[in-house]
């Protein structure tokens, strides 16, 4: 950098406002943060809902889109960076994306109009072609703008710091890590009841337009703050096409290594060394800096591997329990909301109380210290995740394996029946009752016999892996089979089914269709609480209401004597007893992997940040996001691959791995020296003052670079 532009950047400096000791410039920052995060974890917390019930996707596709989808999120801050500092700068990349991001978000919003293309008005939209190709490209736009804007808010933050505001750069960290959090916990609990609502032009439906549209609303405030600020920043300029002239000296030096392999050459202290007869002290300095923090990183990803599985282990884990607080009642998915709330308890603690206190103790708790505290930490978390898992192995039904097939046996009939079943005490099963549980078997094909007049011998073939029902009407030659679910409801929600043992049709709520006498219906999913049906033949009706838990199946039997008793008589078989283990069972593992995150993802920023030369900044924090995204991946290749038959195991094989790693990286972390960038490159650019010699050949160097540079411009055009 020429002298004169050095001293410009310094007398800017010197204008920033403060107050408190802070640049007034953060407070804009900050506030963006937090509207960006509301507007991307708002969507986020909507967006498989969408695909299930809106596009009508099946659950697989629907979430392995969505992990893609975040993945995708986390691999664009190298592109974002990329751009920053070589072309644009901080400042106009982050107003551009943002700009690119408020677009994908209305996009997206648009995209869940139904009424756009419902030109028969029945409520479900007539092109869905259309309806997906506007998400994909919202969604598109939405993980180039909020991933490529990332590792430069971060950054841009960093930079409205002067040398001397050393201590209030750690506590940015930490603020900016608690807005993350106000604003993902804000729209976490806002999105899903604005979607809850209903709305529409020709028809009412779930509202996932306001649902999408209110994070796009904040994104354009987003927006707004940060150019609202725009006189107060500092801004530094893009240095040039960094990431090109870091890959170009990189390959010089490894083939510069290469030709002189042979032991005549006196070797040098680091294979970067290598280049330079050709680069600049500072760059490789640089270089140097950059790789060995990237080489620290290589660890990092099994810690996003065990944090992103809160989202969907955990949730799906939290649908196996109960959510009965008494006064209120918890839905499963509400559980995440635990660790934004307590990041806002932790961070000013640990940064306010526990740091402190262990420095006052004369220990030196360094970042990489915290980052293997914090890893060790979620191991845990996942070891009280496997404690809880085995908790509610106890209490779930017995699921039949891949090769049993079990079965239940329900009498509509008016008489008693004892039925003979292969290899077990013949069964006792009275009049509209069914047998006490299902009974497992290990072949498929099986003979039943029956003591009715005359005897009915019955050869069934049961579906493997599979729960059946053999329902017995009033006519027991005709009898059935029907598939039962074989798996907790999804969602904490409740299955239930009636058979229909009155003499003619009949209307209930929630069911698709009218039920046929004799006929079994299919499943109906109802939420917890207090439930009402009501049952009707066209002439008569009455009202039944039952109170439900969470994750319960039950068949109902519907008797001859229906309308003359009111509803009353109708008997209930419970197929799958609710679930009885509480949610709030899980707070010491979401407490556990919550302080994790604190030591380690707050550190990890901080440390990124720190570690970095002045020109790489945003490169550093972009690899940093990386490991998050190459997490995410292993994530969804270990959701594939990995089928462990109890989710107990698989918690611990997680947790093992993440210690075995995190003993990988102590030990990495060992030999790694903290550095002060900025020190570091003023003593070479000092060096390089006083040895006038070198100083020319490097400006004669950049002076050809440069020329080059015009050439291919000139070429270009
Ligand atoms: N506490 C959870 C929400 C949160 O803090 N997210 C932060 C950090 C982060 C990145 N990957 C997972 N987490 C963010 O979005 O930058």
């Amino acid at each position: 950098m020429p002298d004169s532009k050095m001293d410009e950047t310094k007398k800017k400096k010197k204008k920033t406002a403060e107050c408190c000791g802070y640049p007034i410039s953060i407070f804009f920052i900050v506030v963006n943060e937090f509207c960006e995060r509301f507007s991307y974890y708002g969507m986020r917390a909507v967006l498989v809902l969408y695909f299930r019930y809106f596009l009508l996707w099946d659950d697989d596709l629907a979430t392995s889109i969505y992990h893609a989808f975040v993945a995708l999120c986390y691999l664009t801050p190298i592109l974002g960076a990329i751009i920053a500092d070589s072309w644009l700068g901080k400042f106009k990349t982050i107003i551009y994306l943002s700009i690119v991001y408020a677009v994908g978000q209305v996009v997206m919003a648009v995209s869940t109009i139904h009424d756009i293309t419902d030109a028969n008005r029945d409520g479900t939209p007539d092109n869905f072609t259309l309806h997906i190709a506007l998400s994909m490209l919202g969604l598109v736009l939405i993980a180039l703008g909020t991933g490529g804007i990332k590792p430069c808010v971060a950054a841009f933050g960093g930079d409205q710091f002067q040398e001397h505001q050393s201590r209030q750069l750690n506590t940015f960290f930490s603020v900016f890590y608690l807005c993350i959090n106000a604003g993902s916990l804000l729209s976490t609990l806002i999105t899903p009841v604005l979607r809850a609502q209903e709305c529409g032009i020709h028809t009412q439906q779930q509202c996932y337009p306001l649902a999408f549209g209110v994070p796009a609303a904040l994104m354009v405030v987003s927006l707004v703050v940060f150019i609202a600020g725009s006189g107060m920043y500092t801004k530094t300029a893009p240095e040039g096409n960094i990431m090109g002239s870091v890959c170009k000296c990189i390959w010089f030096a490894l083939n510069n290594r290469f030709r002189h392999r042979s032991d005549i050459y006196p070797k040098r202290e680091h294979w970067m060394d290598w280049a330079e007869e050709k680069y600049d002290k500072l760059l490789i300095a640089q270089i140097k800096m950059v790789l060995k923090v990237l080489f620290l990183y290589i660890p990092l990803p099994m810690f996003w591997t065990l944090f992103d599985q809160k989202g969907s282990r955990w949730t799906l884990q939290a649908t196996t329990m109960t959510g009965d607080f008494g006064g209120f009642v918890l839905q499963p998915d509400q559980m995440q909301t635990v660790n934004p709330i307590l990041i806002l308890t932790l961070v000013p603690i640990m940064d306010r109380i526990i740091f402190p206190l262990i420095k006052k103790c004369g220990l030196n708790f360094s970042p990489l210290k915290r980052m293997t505290v914090g890893m060790l930490f979620a191991a845990t978390a996942f070891i009280a995740a496997a404690l809880v898992q085995m908790e509610i192995d106890k209490t779930l039904p017995n699921f039949p394996s891949s090769s049993e097939s079990q079965l239940k046996v329900v009498n509509m009939h008016s008489e008693s029946l004892i039925v003979t079943v292969p290899s077990q005490e013949p069964l006792l099963i009275g009049s509209f009752e069914s047998s006490p549980d299902y009974i497992t078997f290990d072949q498929q094909d099986i003979r039943l016999a029956f003591n009715t007049t005359p005897e009915i011998n019955k050869d069934l073939s049961l579906i493997k892996g599979s729960r059946q029902t053999l329902i017995i009407p009033s006519e027991p030659a005709e009898m059935y089979l029907k598939e039962d679910i074989k798996s907790k409801p999804k969602e904490g929600k409740n299955a239930v089914r009636f058979v229909n043992g009155w003499t003619a049709y009949l209307n209930i709520t929630n069911l698709e269709s009218s039920l046929q006498p004799s006929e079994t219906s299919n499943y109906t999913l109802v939420s917890q609480g207090m439930r009402k049906f009501t049952l009707t033949d066209g002439i008569q009706s009455c009202e039944f209401s039952r109170k439900f838990g969470f994750g319960s199946s039950y068949t109902f039997l519907i008797p001859s004597d229906l309308f003359s008793t009111d509803c009353e008589s109708i008997k209930e078989i419970e197929d799958m007893q609710p679930n009885s283990v509480h949610m709030a069972l899980q707070i010491p593992q979401y407490f556990l992997i919550t302080t994790g995150e604190v030591m380690f993802s707050v550190t990890g920023l901080q440390f990124s940040y720190s570690q970095a030369p002045k020109n790489m900044k945003s490169v550093l924090q972009a690899g940093w996001l990386c490991t998050n995204a190459v997490g995410n991946i292993i994530v969804l290749i270990v959701a594939e691959l990995g089928k462990l038959p109890k989710q107990w195991a698989e918690y611990v094989l997680f947790a093992s791995l993440l210690v075995a790693v995190s003993i990988i990286f102590s030990i990495m972390a060992y030999f790694y020296t903290y550095i002060d960038p900025a020190e570091i490159e003023a003593e070479i650019l000092k060096q390089q003052e006083t040895d006038p010699d070198k100083k020319k050949k490097k400006e004669t160097l950049e002076m050809e670079e440069k020329e080059n540079e015009q050439e291919i411009k000139q070429t270009k055009i």
